[in-house]
């Protein structure tokens, strides 16, 4: 037995939810530049979760579904109150998240129906806990989501307290859409292997948002505006990146396992980040993104994955930077989900092997004895 390191390249699982092809994203068989372009996140979660894209009579019932699921329970928003203003955004939703479990009464049923309704609760639910917890943090209270608005328009007017404007809640719909599956992921595939022991869906999402919060990972598009951040200007881009490289140290936002000619989500991303900048007149977040990739793609080969531009995305949509993985969260919760229930529909345990690479032959000697 032969250790595969990260497991590149090993098929762990039949799925019929997004697929990678010659570096062609798709889900359910629909290319992701038509669904970005066309699509509104209710509809892709609608298609993950259910195979086809909604009739009108179905997308409305979704989204009626949706709003009638946002509120979460008063323990929850008090727990949530209870913990330290400084804690990483993410860590804080991996607890409220565990939480909801408690107090949803169908936590334990595994009927597929009882799982459905799940689905949609946790979809509802994430996007009222993120924005309660931002709020929380900046000491104001959480406001509650509004009936009868999409995923991005409620997820803004919780964040600010006010309705926010068409230009951002189309930015961030695209960009939820971009982001919400991508086959056997490191997060999803914690998903899939918490629910393959027949645990809960809530088991499932709580494990997925630990795998996520990682920089390797979705924390990614965290770090990408640290970088940012500290390189602060343009003229600074070329010393900080070219000592980065020299140093053979990780430039966040770049490489993949799968796609080694570039993420296609990446161009949609860079688009929105150009054209938020235009209509602010102030392209300096973006112009510095470029300048990164042009050094970054030319010196290493590497290009920019989905976390990359999605970083200057929601700085321009006025998003503080600790909210940007959590964002992440409420787009592919739809993705985990889809990916728990078709678990479930086939499932058997996920448990490979170990190649064993430790000491043999040891004798027990009394802890006297030691030295
Ligand atoms: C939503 C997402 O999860 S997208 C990914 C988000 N993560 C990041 O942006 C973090 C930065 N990127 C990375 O760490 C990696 O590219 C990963 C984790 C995405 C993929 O990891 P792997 O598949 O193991 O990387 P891979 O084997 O292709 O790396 C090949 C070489 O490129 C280097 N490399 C890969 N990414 C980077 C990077 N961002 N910066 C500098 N060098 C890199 C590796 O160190 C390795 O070098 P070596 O052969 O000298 O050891
Ligand atoms: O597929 C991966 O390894 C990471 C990624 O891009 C995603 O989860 O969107």
């Amino acid at each position: 037995m032969t250790a595969t390191k990260g497991l590149e390249g090993i098929v762990a699982a039949a799925s019929s939810i997004s697929s990678i092809v010659d570096g062609v994203l798709t889900y359910r068989g629909y290319n992701i530049d038509d669904l970005a372009q066309n699509a509104s996140f209710e509809e892709v979660a609608y298609l993950l979760w259910f195979g086809k894209l909604p009739n009108d009579a179905e997308l409305k019932q979704l989204q009626q579904d949706l709003s009638n699921e946002a509120t979460i329970p008063d323990e929850v928003i008090q727990q949530m109150k209870s913990y330290p203003k400084d804690t990483n955004t993410m860590a804080a939703l991996r607890s409220a998240v565990s939480a909801l479990a408690l107090y949803d009464g169908e936590a334990d049923d595994m009927s597929r129906e009882a799982n459905e309704r799940k689905a949609v609760r946790l979809q509802a639910k994430l996007p009222t806990v993120i924005a309660a917890l931002a709020r929380i943090r900046e000491g104001k209270e959480p406001v509650a989501p509004l009936a009868g608005v999409s995923i991005a328009e409620n997820f803004l007017y919780m964040l600010r307290g006010e309705k926010p404007d068409e230009v951002s809640v189309k930015a961030l719909d695209q960009a939820l859409v971009l982001h919400a599956d991508h086959e056997l992921n490191a997060s999803t595939f914690a998903a899939r292997v918490t629910v393959a022991t027949l645990s809960d869906i809530y088991s499932g999402v709580t494990s997925a948002i630990g795998a996520l919060k990682g920089p390797l990972h979705g924390g990614a598009n965290e770090a990408v505006m640290k970088m940012l951040n500290e390189i602060g200007s343009i003229e600074n881009v070329e010393p900080y990146i070219m000592n980065k490289l020299e140093n053979r140290d990780k430039i966040m936002g770049f490489g993949h396992r799968v796609y080694k000619n570039g993420d296609p989500r990446a161009k949609h991303l860079q688009k929105m980040s150009r054209e938020l900048g235009e209509m602010k007149g102030d392209t300096q977040l973006y112009d510095m993104s470029v300048k990164i990739d042009d050094l970054v793609t030319s010196q290493k080969g590497l290009r920019p994955n989905v976390d990359f531009y999605s970083a200057s995305v929601y700085t321009q949509l006025g998003i503080n930077h600790e909210l940007f993985t959590p964002i992440f969260a409420i787009s592919r919760v739809s993705g985990w989900t889809a990916h728990i229930l078709e678990q479930y529909e086939n499932n058997r345990i996920i448990r490979p092997r170990a190649e064993y690479v430790g000491q043999t032959d040891q004798k027990y000697v009394p802890v006297e004895q030691r030295a």
